[in-house]
């Protein structure tokens, strides 16, 4: 088996409409509470608008961690702009003589800097404000509570919010003069409309370790995994050393494709990623063809002929909060259909027995790298596949930690339809459906990157004895968020009671008659088989995503997804963006039968003619070279923002997008409009920032050009998601590709 991504492939009308559902529609009137008995989940429903400054004040420290509470250290205690703490006394013996004096200079030189930031602060304009603040943070993420709030702030405001200028005179002991942290003449500031200058990322707190997909590793229990391999960690001068920092994150000037996406977990603090050496772009923006007529005949009666008769392929992905028993769950119905053979679940069992880890044996079918087992969680996403009476199912298993969530996206970006395990547990449930946890943002994140259709397994129902109480309460939880919240519709939600550890309602009809007393509805094999197949759109131009680049037996090979129309030994195909043509030597397909790749199928291509290996890499494009995709840098989106952004987002606001298996640093170059979730109206034009929960056409710019295709004309490679320091804070499609 093959390790590859696919290619989601749905009724572009239906998936289009299900995004009205996300973006479009309006339920603001009878909206209610949410679960936790906030307000409200507001993610997709309320338009936030910033009509006034007291509006902007209140809402921009909603975003802000505030310091100054009681926990806060004292000034006194800590405070010394001038001599590191490193020069106090180690010992505890008698303090030197003039330390009375020494501190007393210090209060003083405390409260001096005190009033003088605070009035510095009040004259700031509310865009200041924010980038105050989000500076701030940033530099906290680096400097943790070594300094207090104000003396951070004098060297932010000293530095004109160049927050890595700020940070280095932070560490390296340059005094701030308290009495000139005015940064901008008064009369100027009413005048001002955008100079402020958006700071770069600045460095990380703790060495990062970027997980990144490995070779292909087949196993004896047939599943293909992708291994996960520390790839870098990234070098830190700790900020009590001294020593001056380097920071920001370093883009090539020039307009060049690397083999390097940039790492999500390390936004925003990245630094110093170096990239591999760039590959010259030969034809950036291809010519778009002189022939007006794709004909998509060929095509469609090649996919009747290969494929009318077969069973309908399915990509399933398996999210939940961690430990939900996702992996258990699947490795359970793997073993009871026979996919596992005895002899290697024997093992497993002796194995995990061996490590204590007995309870886990489940889950080692599909978790299989020694870190996995011996930690106990899925890091990269498990692949493996079973029939089930209609279907044919790609099992994609997520990893639940929020660690792991580029991951997790990657998965995302191949699945037609998701099956979200929860843990019924009491507590477990909880933890991970409240703020925080990963169940609300897995499935936030497949219905931004299209999956209409969700079973979710309510698993672990016996450490709750069957309870039907207990199945009803999480259904309806779970119903009301789903739908008002997250854009699915009741309709396509199926909720299925089981325990993947106890093997119970999976693929045949539990035995278990507290379970049996109440429920009569399908095994959770049954719910997978009535799933709608996504349609294929095989009569489009050839497009196939590419998720690893490895050297096989066949010479240079992809791993990769058919986006859309199909592909055949001998066919020629351009490398995107590179633009380099090269030809299909040979097809390997997941399930090993037939030699033609259509749409929606993974695939392991080995090419021949390619000049350089690193003009393929993971986030790149096979194409027609005849219908070549767009390759550009700056596109315009429609964008819906999540309650869980931390910043507001404002121009230069910058952040990774996840786009099909291209994982890329981008910023705000625009807010161009404000829009009403309800009707799309423009209700305020270019806004000067975005808050939660709004919903907005903005323009983007990546730091060198990749493939990008407006949602209108091919869905699945025409939307993202937007992170930033770790967290999903928007998802949208792209409108117009400049
Ligand atoms: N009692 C009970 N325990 C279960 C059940 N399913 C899983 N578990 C236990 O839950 C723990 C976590 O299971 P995993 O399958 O590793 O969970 P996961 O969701 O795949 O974890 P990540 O992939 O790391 O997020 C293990 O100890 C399992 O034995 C169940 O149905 N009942």
């Amino acid at each position: 088996m093959s390790r590859h991504r696919n290619v989601r492939t749905m009724n572009y009308d239906e998936d289009y409409e299900g995004y009205e559902d996300v973006y479009g529609h309006s339920v603001e009137d009878d909206y209610p509470s949410s679960p936790s008995g906030k307000p409200s989940h507001l993610c997709y429903l309320n338009v936030c608008t910033c009509n006034g400054i007291s509006f902007l004040l209140v809402s921009v420290s909603q975003f802000i961690f505030d310091r100054s509470g009681s926990r806060a250290p004292q000034m006194s205690q800590f405070f010394d702009p001038e001599n590191d703490i490193a020069e106090e006394p180690e010992e505890d013996g008698e303090m030197p003589r003039n330390r009375d004096v020494e501190k007393a200079r210090q209060r003083l030189d405390s409260l001096t800097i005190d009033s003088a930031v605070d009035d510095a602060v009040a004259e700031l304009v509310p865009e200041e404000e924010i980038l105050l603040k989000s500076c701030l943070d940033e530099i906290r993420d680096v400097v943790g509570d070594s300094f207090l709030d104000k003396v951070v702030i004098s060297h932010i405001l000293h530095a004109k919010f160049n927050r890595e200028k700020a940070l280095d005179n932070l560490l390296s002991g340059v005094t701030v003069d308290p009495t000139n942290l005015s940064h901008v003449p008064k009369k100027m500031k009413t005048q001002r409309e955008t100079p402020i200058v958006r700071p770069q990322p600045i460095k990380p707190k703790d060495p990062v370790v970027k997980v990144e997909a490995g070779p292909v590793k087949a196993s004896s229990s047939g599943v293909t995994s992708i291994s996960s391999k520390p790839v870098e960690s990234l070098k830190v001068v700790p900020a009590s050393s001294g020593k001056s920092v380097t920071v920001g994150f370093d883009i090539p000037k020039e307009r060049s494709v690397t083999p390097s996406p940039v790492p999500d977990t390390l936004q925003p603090q990245q630094t110093n990623l170096k990239c591999p050496s760039p590959v010259p772009v030969k034809q950036e923006t291809p010519k778009p063809s002189k022939k007006k007529d794709f004909k998509p005949d060929l095509a469609l009666s090649e996919y009747t002929k290969e494929r009318g008769s077969s069973k309908d392929l399915l990509n399933l992905l398996v999210i939940g909060h961690v430990d939900a028993g996702k992996s258990t769950l699947m490795g359970h119905v793997l073993f009871q259909l026979g996919q596992v053979p005895k002899k290697a679940m024997h093992k497993f069992e002796q194995e995990s027995k061996k490590l204590g880890k007995q309870s886990f044996m489940y889950a080692w079918v599909l978790d299989e790298t020694g870190e996995e087992r011996s930690r106990g969680i899925t890091m990269d996403i498990a692949q493996s596949r079973f029939e089930t009476t209609n279907k044919s199912i790609v099992l994609l298993d997520a990893p639940g930690h929020k660690d792991f969530i580029p991951n997790m996206i990657t998965g995302a970006s191949q699945a037609d339809v998701a099956v979200l395990v929860v843990d019924s547990t009491k507590g477990e449930f909880e933890t991970g459906f409240e703020s925080g946890g990963q169940t609300r943002e897995h499935a936030l994140l497949v219905r931004s990157l299209g999956v209409t259709q969700l079973v979710v397994a309510v698993n672990k129902l016996d450490t709750v004895g069957w309870s039907k109480d207990r199945f009803d309460e999480i259904k309806a939880r779970l119903t009301t968020f789903l739908v008002r919240s997250a854009g699915f519709r009741e309709a396509e939600l199926i909720f299925v009671p089981c325990s993947g550890l106890q093997g119970e309602n999976l693929t045949k009809t539990s035995t278990e008659t507290d379970l049996t007393s109440w429920y009569k509805g399908p095994t959770l094999l049954t719910a997978i088989d009535e799933l709608k197949p996504p349609e294929r759109p095989v009569g489009r131009p050839l497009r196939i995503s590419i998720n690893d680049v490895f050297k096989g037996p066949g010479g240079q090979c992809i791993g990769g997804r058919v986006e859309t129309g199909m592909v055949q030994p001998g066919d020629k195909v351009l490398v995107q963006p590179v633009g380099e043509v090269v030809t299909v030597k040979s097809i390997t397909l997941d399930d090993g039968v037939g030699t033609t790749a259509f749409a929606g199928d993974p695939a392991i291509i080995a090419l021949q003619g390619v000049s350089d290996a690193n003009i393929l890499f993971t986030g790149c494009l096979l194409s027609d070279p005849n219908y070549p995709c767009r390759v550009s840098s700056k596109f315009q989106a429609r964008v819906v923002t999540f309650d869980a952004m931390t910043v507001p987002l404002v121009k230069g606001f910058t952040g990774v997008m996840h786009l099909g298996s291209l994982q890329e640093q981008v910023s705000v170059r625009k807010l161009i409009s404000q829009l009403h979730k309800g009707t799309g109206e423009v209700v305020k034009n270019k806004p000067r920032c975005l808050m939660k929960n709004s919903n907005a056409l903005i323009q983007l710019e990546c730091s060198r050009p990749v493939c990008i295709e407006e949602f209108k004309d091919v869905k699945e490679l025409g939307r993202f998601t937007l992170r930033y320091a770790g967290v999903t804070i928007a998802a949208g499609v792209i409108t117009k590709v400049m």
